[in-house]
């Protein structure tokens, strides 16, 4: 490789890498704040597995045991995903759906109108994280980090990464919003972004 594809190599990552969790992480933070009984649903997940042990490290073994967490991160994205579009070239002349499409046509995928398809889900404005507990989920009707070859390549360390951050905030803190009755402050364009969200922290009185 190039010292310039190196470079653009990091710079993906970082550009790539940042915002998108960052993002993801204040819009999870507002659906459980929003939501006393999927707060009370995680808590006892948390609690199952670090008891009063609040401090203890995240290991791979929790991991596994983290359902509810890992639904409620699937669920937030499945209502507002941080990057709602993904576009693609066809390299060669095409024929899809009965249609032609000469090479170089530009396709872009929106999952946020297949995550709110009705087909694929049932009450799909709902927030429920319990869809992924009892395997609702379609093949494809769910897509965070994108697909094929140029999916997402650090999507299952963000998974781990979100996951853990859950932990570490959810297991030791309370967290309120300000406004209860603010709806979540986002702009969408390539990516879904949080503008601002107003929280109350403090330590876990239980
Ligand atoms: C939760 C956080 C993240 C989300 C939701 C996310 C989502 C995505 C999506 C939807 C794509 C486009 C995939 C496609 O075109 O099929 C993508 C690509 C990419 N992501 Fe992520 N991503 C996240 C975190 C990260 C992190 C932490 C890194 C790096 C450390 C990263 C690096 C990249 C890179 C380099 C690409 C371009 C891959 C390519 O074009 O071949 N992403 N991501």
């Amino acid at each position: 490789m190039t010292d310039q594809e190196i470079m653009s190599v990091i710079l993906d990552s970082f550009i790539g890498g940042s915002d998108t969790t960052s993002h993801f992480m204040c819009f999870i933070v507002y659906r459980i704040a929003k939501n006393s009984k999927v707060l009370n649903r995680l808590r006892e997940e948390l609690d199952s597995i670090y008891g009063q042990n609040r401090t203890r490290q995240v290991t791979p073994e929790d991991l596994i045991k983290l359902k509810y967490t890992e639904a409620i991160i699937k669920e937030t994205a499945r209502i507002l995903p941080v990057s709602p579009i993904i576009l693609r070239f066809n390299s060669e002349d095409d024929e899809i759906a009965g249609y032609k499409w000469p090479k170089n046509t530009a396709f872009t995928m929106h999952f946020a109108g297949i995550h709110h398809n009705k087909r694929y889900w049932k009450d799909p404005e709902e927030f429920n994280p319990d869809r992924f507990m009892f395997n609702e989920e379609i093949k494809n009707s769910l897509i965070i980090f994108g697909g094929g070859l140029r999916a997402c390549p650090a999507r299952r360390m963000s998974m781990i990464v979100l996951k853990c951050l859950i932990v570490l905030i959810f297991r030791k803190y309370d967290i309120e919003l300000i406004d209860k009755d603010a709806p979540l402050d986002y702009s969408s364009t390539i990516i879904n972004t949080c503008n601002k969200l107003y929280i109350k922290m403090n330590p876990r009185k239980d």
